[in-house]
């Protein structure tokens, strides 16, 4: 796989805070998931990249051009969608995406413009204001922007948050197609489920290091396979042992990720019971990449606090 973006050793400080501490990476012709908690650094690894911040040590390339000291050169390869909204909703899409196409000198911008409307699906609508569109439409308008300079690396930031099942879905179509064309797609998302199916690999990445790097298949199979989920009603009294790994609680669920779930089962309902938990159920299933995240990130931390500035995107593109 020739290599379209190099990462050696980039790391970014804000005042005493690392926000991304020594990353290294080689990404080639695929889609590249890059996941982690809130405030782990990906989005400051992607401004990096795509030159809108420059690290504190160590160097970044796209295609051979490195991002701090020929950022017009890496500009001309790139495209980058951040989590904010990215359209004017007093325009027309076609207005949206006809100012980008000028914006980059797009040669015969008509044609192009019709083209990546086309793409993304939005001929239909393209002559109507953006502000009738459904979010999962402004999104992939923001596709057709983003597009409209017929870039080779796509970076998107969180391109699903805030959509519904089935807008998000058709993102994805949108973003594998783009895959199988030839395009290198940067991405960074919380929705583990939705890195399995799509990335080719994935990495995981805690306090702005780079904890994994594989395929999703691989980091499943490196991982433990098998979880527990046990319903504990009432206090939860820990237990410990050293053939599985509490990996988390949602409500009253409690998991723990294990080599061999049918033989632990047993062993784990019974360390519970003798350490005072009271049992409601007991399932087994096969680790997914959620499970993996959690088994590699070094803190589970209760989710942040409320952030405006996101939930006002997710309203903005709900409608
Ligand atoms: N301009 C800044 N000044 C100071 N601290 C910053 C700045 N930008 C980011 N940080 C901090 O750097 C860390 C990494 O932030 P970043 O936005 O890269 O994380 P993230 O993984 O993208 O988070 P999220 O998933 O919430 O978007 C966080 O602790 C954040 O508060």
């Amino acid at each position: 796989m020739g290599q379209v973006i190099e990462i050696e050793g980039l790391s970014r400080n804000f005042g005493d805070l690392c926000a991304v501490d020594d990353l290294n990476l080689s990404i080639g012709t695929e889609i590249f998931g890059l996941l982690g908690p809130n405030g782990s650094g990906k989005t400051t690894t992607v401004l990096m990249l795509t030159t809108l911040l420059k690290p504190t040590s160590g160097a970044a390339f796209i295609h051979g051009h490195s991002c701090l000291s020929e950022p017009m050169k890496v500009r001309e390869h790139i495209s980058y969608v951040p989590q904010e909204m990215a359209v004017d909703i007093k325009l027309t899409g076609r207005e949206n995406v006809w100012f980008f196409a000028k914006m980059y000198g797009v040669p015969r911008p008509h044609d192009r413009v019709d083209e990546v409307l086309g793409i993304l699906n939005l001929t239909d609508r393209a002559d109507d204001l953006v502000k009738t569109y459904s979010g999962g439409m402004r999104r992939r308008l923001e596709l057709a922007q983003a597009l409209v300079h017929e870039p080779d690396v796509l970076f998107l930031d969180e391109p699903t948050i805030g959509l519904d099942v089935s807008a998000r879905r058709s993102i994805w179509e949108h973003i594998t197609r783009l895959r199988r064309d030839g395009m290198t797609v940067f991405v960074t998302t919380h929705y583990m489920d939705e890195a399995d199916h799509a990335c080719d690999r994935v990495g995981i990445i805690d306090h702005g290091r780079l904890v994994a790097v594989d395929t999703p298949t691989a980091l499943k199979h490196q991982s433990a396979p098998d979880v527990i989920s046990v319903r504990i009603s009432g206090a939860y009294h820990p237990i410990t042992g050293d053939y599985f790994t509490p990996i988390g609680r949602d409500g009253e669920v409690w998991s723990f990720a294990t080599a061999d779930g049918v033989a632990a089962l047993p062993q784990i309902r019974e360390l519970l019971e003798k350490a005072g938990n009271t049992i409601r159920g007991v399932s087994l299933r096969s680790a997914t990449l959620d499970d993996v995240f959690l088994q590699r990130i070094t803190t589970q931390k209760e989710p942040e606090g409320f952030d405006e500035r996101k939930f006002r995107t997710m309203l903005r593109r709900r409608r």
